[in-house]
């Protein structure tokens, strides 16, 4: 054990060490010196030492030096540092045995394997790792009953870390050499169909019916301007609703049409199948007072309509953007895999349709279509498919038995385990300023007009969506995972906060450590929390977990390394999480650090 692992001046260096305040001061200084030279980036090494060891090397641990940690700073990124308590699970003869990941011959961990994890092995200064129940596997992550909460946090047995890098928008640079893969007008339809079912449009079958007076003349006032933006809104709702509306009764009349042909053939028995047609083609032309032609050129674009409602389900087609008259009407892909596509998504459209749009199926009462939801709740209360209807999420769980089934409530924010807390929330940082972005520097409010701080605007001081993400079963032995839908995420947008009960001393369960090492607190995600509880491990993940203050309140966000429209949202748990993991890595990557973990 070095002399001074424990010694209280080694905290107080590493939080002054991990200060964000300092990082964001050197980048911001590198950034203006170097404004042209992108490749400049500043390292500065930290290392306890005596006064006899300072003018030495550090070593792989041979010295008596103690080393703290590094911090780097890359030009136009914000920060980048190595907490320091790492280092010290690696020093000879700590005692500690969370040691799990090789050291560079400098002394310190990997630079290149620190800084692109997301996760960090445990920040432990005064913890050692517990071993026990580190058999059970958290597929649950749910024991239903909550531990005693005890004074002081006891290292769980697998713990998920954020970390204080942030991935970095990347300016996109036009290279020639490599050719980029453009989304094909399926691709964009079908994107087009996931965004429009997470908009905040509401479907309807009536009119709005109140218009609010007032004369611009007399001046806009906040309320007038507030009852125009209501107006455009219902107005905006309505229009898509007669959109979809059209194309509906579209749909259905290339179905009844059909049927009209069959009957006349059954009426005139001498007909043909070609007079047929055009029989029932006039008899449509006279109420519709459109020439044969048009109305022909128009049956095309319907036929497409009722072809995207059979391969896709109604809700394709009510929830599909302006894209669909243009792919109708040049009939593109429809040979070329967009039927195939829709097929596939079909029940995890319904499931979106059913749980964000409750009332969307009441337009379909207009062909006398409508039946009850088929899906209803939470919209990740429903494990998505990929062939097949959705799942109830509790039934995705029945193989492990439970007494009292799985259980799991969905909310939107944190909730703090008073009985532990008291009133007091120990996320908050006693020296943030709760209206200064610890990032940007810019001011932050709940209040959309005079919020300035646009760091993760998905999240904080925006318009909210709802995150468009599903649960869906990875058919592995991963169980659930999560799918990005919509067009993906953009690398350095937040997906999500990782929410749950904010509390202490749980043990043996995964929890999510956060605060700092004098003021720790636990995320716990066994009884309630949202989304971001399910998502899975890989060795070369598409989002990390990130500290960011909002408010002045610590939050422990999913930030998208650059996530594809389609695929599986992914994050490193760490060295030390698997370590405790009986059982192999399924991620399927190449350079998979733990496939076969247990056979060694
Ligand atoms: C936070 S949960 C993730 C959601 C989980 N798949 C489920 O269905 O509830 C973590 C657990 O999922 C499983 N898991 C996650 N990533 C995995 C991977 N790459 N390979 C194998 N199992 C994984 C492990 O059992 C792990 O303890």
């Amino acid at each position: 054990m070095h002399p001074i692992v424990h010694h209280p001046v080694v905290t107080k260096l590493s939080d002054l060490f991990e200060n964000s305040n300092l990082t964001t001061r050197l980048a911001s200084t590198l950034a203006s010196v170097s404004p042209y030279d992108e490749s400049l980036c500043l390292r500065i090494d930290a290392v306890v030492c005596t006064s006899d060891n300072i003018k030495s090397n550090i070593t792989t641990g041979n010295d008596k030096s103690l080393p703290l940690g590094w911090l780097s700073v890359e030009k136009n990124q914000n920060m980048t540092t190595t907490p320091s308590q790492v280092t010290l699970r690696n020093f000879p003869g700590s005692g500690n045995t969370v040691n799990s990941q090789p050291m560079s011959n400098d002394g310190f961990d990997n630079p290149k394997h620190v800084t692109v994890s997301g996760l960090r092995p445990s920040k432990s200064s005064p913890m050692t790792m517990a071993t026990e129940g580190s058999e059970s596997d958290s597929d649950t992550g749910a024991d239903n009953r909550l531990p005693l909460p005890k004074t002081r946090i006891e290292p769980s047995v697998r713990q998920f870390h954020s970390d204080t890098r942030f991935p970095q928008r990347k300016k996109h640079k036009k290279d020639t050499a490599t050719p980029t893969l453009q989304p094909s007008s399926i691709d964009k339809f079908i994107a087009g169909i996931w965004r429009q079912v997470h908009s905040p449009v509401t479907l309807s079958v009536s009119f709005p019916d109140r218009t609010p007076e007032f004369s611009i003349r007399t001046g806009v006032s906040q309320t007038v301007f507030q009852a125009v933006n209501g107006l455009c809104k219902k107005y905006y709702d309505q229009s898509q609703s007669s959109r979809a509306l059209e194309m509906i009764v579209q749909a259905y009349w290339v179905e009844c049409y059909e049927a009209r042909i069959a009957s006349i053939r059954l009426e005139y028995p001498s007909y043909t199948n070609a007079e047929a047609r055009m029989a029932a083609l006039k008899e449509a032309c006279t109420t519709l007072t459109w020439h044969e032609k048009e109305l022909r050129n128009r049956m095309a674009i319907w036929s497409g309509y009722k072809k995207i409602k059979d391969s896709g389900g109604w809700a394709s087609l009510i929830f599909a953007g302006s894209g669909i008259y243009r792919i109708c009407k040049y009939r593109i892909g429809f040979d070329n895999g967009l039927i195939p596509r829709l097929h596939h998504i079909a029940s995890s459209l319904e499931v979106a349709a059913d749980t964000l749009h409750p009332g969307w199926r009441d337009l379909l009462r207009v062909i006398c279509q409508n039946g009850p939801c088929r899906y209803s709740g939470h919209p990740h209360e429903w494990v998505t498919v990929e062939t097949g209807p959705a799942l109830p999420l509790r039934a995705t769980y029945s193989h492990l038995t439970l007494p009292n089934g799985f259980s799991y409530q969905f909310v939107d924010d944190c909730v703090i385990d008073e009985n532990v807390f008291g009133g007091d929330d120990p996320r908050r940082g006693l020296q943030i300023d709760p209206d200064i972005c610890q990032l940007c520097q810019e001011k932050q409010t709940d209040d959309v007009v005079s919020n300035h701080c646009s760091c993760f605007s998905t999240l904080f001081g925006g318009v909210r969506y709802p995150p468009p993400v599903q649960l869906y079963s990875t058919a592995s032995g991963k169980n659930n995972g999560v799918i990005a839908r919509c067009k993906g995420f953009d690398r350095g947008v937040a997906i999500a906060e990782f929410v749950g009960i904010v509390t202490r001393g749980i043990d043996g369960l995964d929890v999510m450590m956060g605060g700092t090492p004098d003021q720790p607190y636990q995320i716990f995600q066994g009884q309630m929390g949202n989304f971001t509880r399910f998502i899975n491990h890989s060795c070369r993940p598409n989002s990390q977990f990130q500290k960011f203050y909002w408010r002045g309140v610590e939050r422990i966000l999913v930030v998208s390394r650059g996530v594809a429209s389609g695929s599986e949202i992914t994050v490193d748990y760490s060295d030390s999480y698997w370590k405790k993991l009986r059982k192999n890595c399924l991620c399927g990557e190449t350079g998979c650090r733990f496939a076969h973990q247990l056979e060694t």
